[in-house]
């Protein structure tokens, strides 16, 4: 890849003495120069962001259909030049004040309030703000080094020389400290990679790479040693420090790590018990009567003072160990946490931080500034289909589970077809045995595609999470996936279909051949598109193959062969189903390749010699006037037609799942003010329709 780290290490330091305006932290001025230099993006000045929240109310359905309010009237602002840090509790609901603002809040929640970007009511997904959630979804397979080059290439103008790509590459490197294992793979279910602190600095690594103006961060530090976790948010207040707003969550950051905070959003069970500087939420828990005792790191101890979680427990123990619980010190030795809880809420309510942080808000909406457009990617669209058919070629060439398996068992089954088939030859009995063949290879082989499932589950976590940062578009997205595949197809359908054809030794001639394997071709490709439709809407393993499965199981039943062509009931299944279903085509298109122009005989003066074209059209029930070349291309038409349905489905999920979900949201918040008398304005801010699904399929402990 050229350019060591420690080459950049030196460039960096060359650098030093121009400065850049860059203040504090371990952002690089090489970075920050090039960046602008290249780009033309000077984020300083109009195109800054300015966030603010109103009376934002986060409401979710449980599974026995009532509600339950996630945030409860948060306001708030993040400012240009600031890093906000989000403390709480797990289960605060920090994660989803994050999903709330960055608009992509789970399937099942609702939100009221407003949000305003600029003054203006704003789309923050698609690239406008970016946002490292919680989960790592990176390609397992490529290494550090790959994973920010490809993502260079993909989101950095086409202009810009590669060479300045690769110093933006390999400075970002070293600004997450990865410089060690830049060339390890990041790993997956078969590759030991990187470890979780390491890839949580990819992930970083990977948005901070284009100097986002608006960065949401979903604990960024979490998995990270105290050393690296100090120097990651140094790098994310550096990066503030440049104008960009920066807001994260954080779990126990150490004292050093306070200190680099600038203001403080702290929650407990929704609500906020402090908003302000963060260098001021001492003096506030002093006067609210909860000093921070010596020697105690002030985050621990505004934890300990909001975590109800433990309450019986503390007071189970104190029972027992008296002693132990009791200290002059501490003053939530007095108080249950609860207890100390609400008087904080209360305090902040009546505090001039919450004054003064409302009437700053206040401000900051009437100012109506720049719009911010998508600011994700800056490559041409053939630069990125290029680089995601390149990347994603790469990954389905390492990747053990992904087609290489697949090949495998692929030529296995069809060994074992082979020999049970072999040598069928041209007696009665072969008629028979042919039409099972072909109903087995295009009914059982081609359904074993549904195997790659787990890995087209993960291209599209990894789609989702570029997706809404705005990395790419869904054609490139939908080209690149196509094109990348095809070769593999190709080697898998090629290999075990001339496999089964040259054992069973099906109709003799290469045209004959040709078309057996196309056909395989062609079938393989429709479940793999079909399978890629399914992940799109069904992200999770076992929904998705069950769901493939029985959509497969269907279009087999009405394939022709365990019920033939005329006698399927006419009204549904017949049509359209059979005429929907691949293996109906295929089967048609096979039966007619291997059974015409051949005669069957039992080599018995006595039996009748039999025409393939009879046995088609009054055995299998074929059309024989339309020519086989026909099934072959409607089947190779619905691989394009699947693919549009990927593309429609993305797209409805972006463009118009909101609305309906806004009506929805309207509908049960107007329902839920009925019943409590009380008024909220509804305002449903774009919701991140696609990642919603990953975000809801996730079991709430994995997204802690
Ligand atoms: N879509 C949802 N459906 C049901 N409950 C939800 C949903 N989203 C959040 N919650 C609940 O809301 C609460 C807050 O969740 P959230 O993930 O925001 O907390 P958090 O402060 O980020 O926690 P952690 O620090 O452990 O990540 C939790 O109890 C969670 O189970």
């Amino acid at each position: 890849m050229g350019s060591s780290a420690d080459d950049v290490m030196m460039e960096i330091e060359a650098c030093k003495p121009q400065g850049n305006g860059l203040v504090v932290g371990g952002l690089s001025p090489l970075s920050e120069s090039l960046w602008k230099d290249k780009t033309n993006t000077d984020v300083v000045g109009d195109v800054s962001a300015r966030l603010t929240w109103k009376d934002l109310t986060v409401m979710v359905t449980v599974s026995n259909g009532e509600t339950q309010n996630v945030l409860e009237g948060l306001s708030g602002y993040a400012e240009p030049g600031s890093f906000t840090a989000l403390m709480g509790p797990s289960g605060s609901g920090k994660s989803t004040l994050l999903d709330a603002l960055s608009g992509r809040l789970a399937a099942n929640a609702f939100l009221s309030g407003t949000i305003l970007l600029n003054g203006r009511k704003a789309k923050l997904s698609f690239g406008t703000a970016a946002y490292v959630t919680q989960d790592d979804n990176l390609i397992g397979t490529l290494t550090v080094r790959e994973t920010i080059s490809y993502s260079a290439r993909l989101r950095l103008p086409d202009r810009m020389p590669w060479s300045e790509k690769r110093t933006l590459v390999e400075s970002t490197i070293v600004e997450m400290g990865l410089q060690d294992c830049a060339n390890t793979v990041i790993g997956n279910w078969h590759l030991r990679g990187i470890s979780g602190g390491e890839k949580r600095r990819v992930s970083i690594a990977v948005e901070i790479l284009m100097r986002p103006r608006l960065l949401f961060l979903d604990e960024p530090t979490s998995g990270l040693d105290s050393a690296s976790a100090f120097f990651v948010t140094q790098t994310l207040r550096g990066l503030s420090r440049d104008g960009r707003t920066v807001i994260a969550s954080i779990h126990q950051p150490s004292s050093e790590v306070f200190e680099l905070f600038d203001r403080l959003y702290l929650l407990s069970g929704g609500k906020t018990v402090y908003f302000g500087q963060a260098s001021e939420a001492y003096e506030f828990f002093a006067h609210a009567g909860f000093p921070c005792p010596p020697l105690r790191n002030p985050s621990d101890h505004f934890l300990r003072c909001i975590n109800s979680d433990f309450d019986k427990v503390k007071a189970t123990l104190k029972g027992s160990m008296k002693l132990r619980f009791e200290s002059n010190d501490d003053p939530l030795d007095k108080v249950t946490t609860l207890e100390a809880m609400r008087t904080l809420i209360d305090s902040f309510r009546t505090s001039q931080y919450y004054y003064s942080a409302n009437e700053k808000i206040e401000e900051m909406s009437k100012v109506k500034g720049t719009v911010l457009d998508s600011g994700g990617s800056q490559a041409s669209f053939f630069m990125q289909a290029f680089t995601l058919t390149k990347r994603s070629f790469v990954n389905m060439s390492r990747d053990f589970g992904y087609y290489w398996l697949r090949l495998v068992i692929y030529m296995v089954v069809t060994v074992c077809i082979g020999t049970i088939y072999l040598n069928v030859g041209t007696g009665y009995n072969s008629i028979l045995a042919r039409g099972a063949c072909a109903s087995f290879v295009f009914g059982f082989v081609t359904f074993m595609s549904i195997g790659g499932f787990p890995s087209f589950v993960e291209d599209m976590k990894v789609f989702q999470r570029e997706r809404m940062n705005g990395h790419y578009g869904v054609t490139a997205f939908v080209i690149s996936n196509t094109l990348s595949a095809t070769p593999f197809l190709i080697l898998i359908t090629f290999i075990s279909g001339t496999i089964c054809y040259f054992m069973v030794r099906l109709h003799p001639g290469f045209e004959h051949y040709l078309f057996f394997v196309l056909c395989l071709y062609a079938s393989v490709t429709v479940v793999e598109s079909l399978m890629m439709a399914i992940a799109s809407v069904v992200p999770n393993f076992l929904m998705g193959i069950i769901i493939g499965a029985g959509i497969q199981g269907i279009f087999m039943l009405v394939s022709g062969y365990f019920r033939l062509p005329n006698d399927i009931p006419k009204p549904f299944w017949r049509y359209p189903m059979s005429y929907i279903s691949f293996h109906f085509w295929a089967l048609q298109g096979q039966y007619q390749n291997d059974l015409k122009g051949l005669m069957f005989d039992n080599q018995t003066p006595d039996l009748p010699k039999i025409s393939g074209e009879y046995i088609l059209e009054y055995v299998f029930q074929i059309d024989v006037n339309r020519s086989k070349w026909i099934d072959l291309s409607v089947n190779l038409s619905m691989i394009i037609i699947y693919r549009i349905i990927f593309f429609i489905i993305i797209k409805i999920n972006e463009d118009v799942t909101p609305w309906i979900r806004g009506y929805i949201a309207r509908r049960r918040i107007k329902q839920k003010n009925a019943n409590q008398n009380t008024t909220v304005t509804p305002f449903t801010l774009t919701q991140s329709p696609s990642l919603r699904n990953f975000v809801a399929d996730r079991p709430s402990s994995s997204r802690k």
